[in-house]
């Protein structure tokens, strides 16, 4: 089984690989660090979809994030049971205006439901959307206004939708697993738990092959 993981940063692709050190001999893994931002990671994933030498099974988007409370506290894991482009859109004098309802496209994709759910279970996470943002959230306001719009909304990061929007053409599935540095509010970048953020990565790549192993059976 061949798994793409695309994370933004060195420090995250490096916790990613840590956790997956003791990982079986038929899941193959290629781990990158694609760069901070939804574009960045729409080109780190299709170029390395197209390149690679047999088709890959799954991407998963990975790496740190803002955690919404209280569905997401700093130090836990979230997987997305949706990926959603939460900035990505027009802005109204009736308000917010996603891609979709512009007409152009997709706002959110899917991963597959009981793969979700299953790593979600194996990895103590959290399960709910994850918003992809270009702009970090720095205020109490916004963090309001996303959670409004967004309901059950766990966690934002910056990424994930342009790993999605590069996977879909390629028929692959994918997921989305966060684990949480800073709480999505007033912005405290002293705050934040970077490195208790990227042990709980370690640990959730470290919970994953068990249950890739059953999702591959599938039939
Ligand atoms: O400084 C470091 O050592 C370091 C290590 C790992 C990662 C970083 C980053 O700054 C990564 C930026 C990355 O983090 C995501 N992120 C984290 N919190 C949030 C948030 O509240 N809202 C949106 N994104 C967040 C994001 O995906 C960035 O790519 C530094």
């Amino acid at each position: 089984m061949r798994v793409l993981v695309v994370t933004a940063v060195p420090p995250e692709r490096d916790a990613v690989v840590n956790g997956l050190n003791a990982a079986p001999a038929w899941l193959v893994t290629e781990v990158l660090a694609a760069g901070v931002g939804p574009a960045a990671a729409a080109a780190g994933t299709a170029t390395a979809l197209a390149l690679a030498p047999e088709p890959h099974d799954l991407v998963i988007a990975a790496g740190i994030g803002g955690g919404f409370a209280p569905a997401a506290g700093v130090g836990g894991t979230v997987v997305a049971s949706s990926i959603v482009a939460a900035d990505l859109g027009a802005q109204t004098s009736d308000g917010f205006l996603d891609v979709a309802e512009l007409g152009f496209g997709v706002a959110a994709h899917e991963p597959p439901e009981g793969l979700a759910r299953a790593v979600a279970t194996a990895t103590g996470a959290a399960l709910g959307p994850v918003l992809t943002v270009s702009t970090v959230t720095g205020t109490a306001e916004r963090a309001a206004e996303l959670a409004k719009r967004h309901p059950g909304a766990a966690a934002e990061a910056m990424e994930g939708f342009g790993v999605a929007t590069a996977a879909a053409p390629a028929g692959v599935p994918v997921l989305e697993i966060r684990c949480v540095s800073n709480a999505v509010g007033p912005r405290d970048r002293a705050a934040w738990r970077i490195p208790a953020a990227l042990r709980a990565l370690t640990d959730a790549f470290a919970a994953l092959p068990p249950v890739l192993d059953t999702w591959r059976d599938r039939g």
